[in-house]
């Protein structure tokens, strides 16, 4: 941890807030903002993605979009986006000293694990991508602690490379001036929260996502709207040769639990028999070891926001679990052999889970973090947070769709 922010602070010498005065009309406009998320939203920014993420658009690359949150009922998610995109934007327009508006033109959370890497390129570099005017890469995770490798690096000018640490925060205009590259992760998973911004109004991300979001909290009622629902199968199956989609691979969201020491059980007979994408909408237990917790779970999805919820909020939850009633059974042979046939269908490859997600030291990001009690306070907490952020939507939602814009509505209480 010393070593980590010893190396921080000399990254932070080496690119100076000096950086901070680029503009527009330097020969690499780029700028390294230091320390401009708090750990706060770090931290909840990594429990959304670890608990809503599919396969990204490059092999061992994992993302959560906006439209895929909303897609799979949980809009709320969108909350915490809302202040640290506003931010961004301003610090961008203060930074290149826009004498436009600029409008988010993407947003994503983004995971690389072992073996992911880009080379050279801008990101404009296609013709579809042309409307992609700066790029910003927010740090959530850190170089050395979470992941190795991943460093960033410019072809030209300075800085030349970038080491990653949560909360600092990458800008750079999308263009040939910033021809930049990501080495290969060698080892966990490197977090960022990435936009592109863009000064054509026509592809602006806000008048999408508001026309989605419509649709799909107009005519819910409040109550169900913050339970996942989880998208098409083929979204969280990682295949090694993802091309190919063959058959051989896991599913995330079970692979997720399984890094961390759980697994699932599906009550209903028959079970085993289903194919992947009716299993991932059936209710489901916690199985740990030889014990199952007796609390059912609308979905894998569902089990998996609660258990990242616990790995986020570990210790805090602590208190709250004094009070709470635990009931753990433990499993039967037939139970077992139930588990381990479900287990054959979402996992094929279990050295692959290991293989991609890495072995870097768990213990710091909750991954040995463990009681049934925590779980189960995590459980009724998890459903206050999402509540609260669902009842915030459908109040900012009327002003979002009036302006066909996102933003903080400053509501009275
Ligand atoms: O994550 C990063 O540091 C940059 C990723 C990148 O270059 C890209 O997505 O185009
Ligand atoms: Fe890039």
């Amino acid at each position: 941890m010393d070593e980590i922010q010893k190396q921080k602070r000399e990254t932070e010498k080496k690119v100076g807030l000096g950086m901070c005065e680029v503009c527009c009309g330097s020969q690499h406009p780029r700028v390294m903002v230091p320390n401009f998320l708090s750990p706060e939203e770090c931290k909840e920014l990594e429990f959304i993605h670890k608990s809503s993420s599919t396969v990204g658009y490059r092999p061992n690359v994992f993302s959560t979009t906006l439209s895929h949150l909303i897609a799979t009922n949980s809009s709320h998610f969108l909350i915490p986006f809302i202040p640290i995109r506003e931010r961004l934007k301003d610090k961008l327009e203060e930074f290149f000293n826009c004498q436009y508006e600029l409008f988010v033109e993407f947003t994503a959370l983004i995971s690389w694990s072992r073996g992911a890497s880009i080379g050279w390129h801008s990101d404009d570099n296609r013709p579809y991508l042309k409307q992609r005017h700066f790029a910003v890469v927010c740090y959530l995770n850190n170089y050395g602690k979470d992941f190795n490798g991943g460093l960033f690096r410019f072809q030209d000018g300075q800085p030349m490379s970038i080491m990653p640490m949560a909360g600092d925060v990458l800008m750079y205009t999308a263009d040939q001036r910033n021809i930049h590259s990501v080495d290969e992760i060698t080892d966990g998973e490197r977090l960022t929260l990435t936009l592109w911004f863009t000064r054509d109004g026509s592809h602006d991300e806000d008048v999408k996502l508001v026309s989605l979001l419509s649709q799909h909290l107009l005519h819910k009622d409040m109550a169900a709207s913050y339970l996942p629902l989880p998208a098409s199968c083929d979204m969280y199956c990682f295949s090694q040769d993802q091309a190919s989609n063959d058959q051989f691979g896991f599913n995330i969201c079970w692979a997720r639990l399984h890094i961390l020491g759980y697994g699932i059980s599906i009550s209903e007979d028959g079970a085993c028999d289903s194919d992947v994408s009716e299993l991932l909408v059936k209710p489901v237990q916690l199985v740990r070891g030889d014990e199952l917790l007796d609390h059912e779970f609308v979905n894998i999805l569902h089990a998996l926001q609660v258990i990242h919820f616990y790995c986020w909020q570990g210790s805090a939850l602590k208190t709250k679990a004094l009070n709470v009633h635990t009931n753990v059974l433990k499993l039967s042979d037939k139970d077992k052999e139930k588990i381990n046939c479900l287990k054959s269908v979402l996992l094929n490859d279990e050295d692959l889970v290991l293989k991609v997600f890495g072995s870097m030291p768990l213990e710091e990001n909750g991954g040995i973090c463990f009681d049934w009690t925590g779980i189960v306070a995590a459980i009724a907490a998890w459903e206050d947070y999402v509540t609260k952020l669902s009842k915030q939507i459908h109040l900012e939602l009327p002003y979002w769709r009036m302006h066909e814009s996102i933003y903080t509505v400053q509501l009275d209480e």
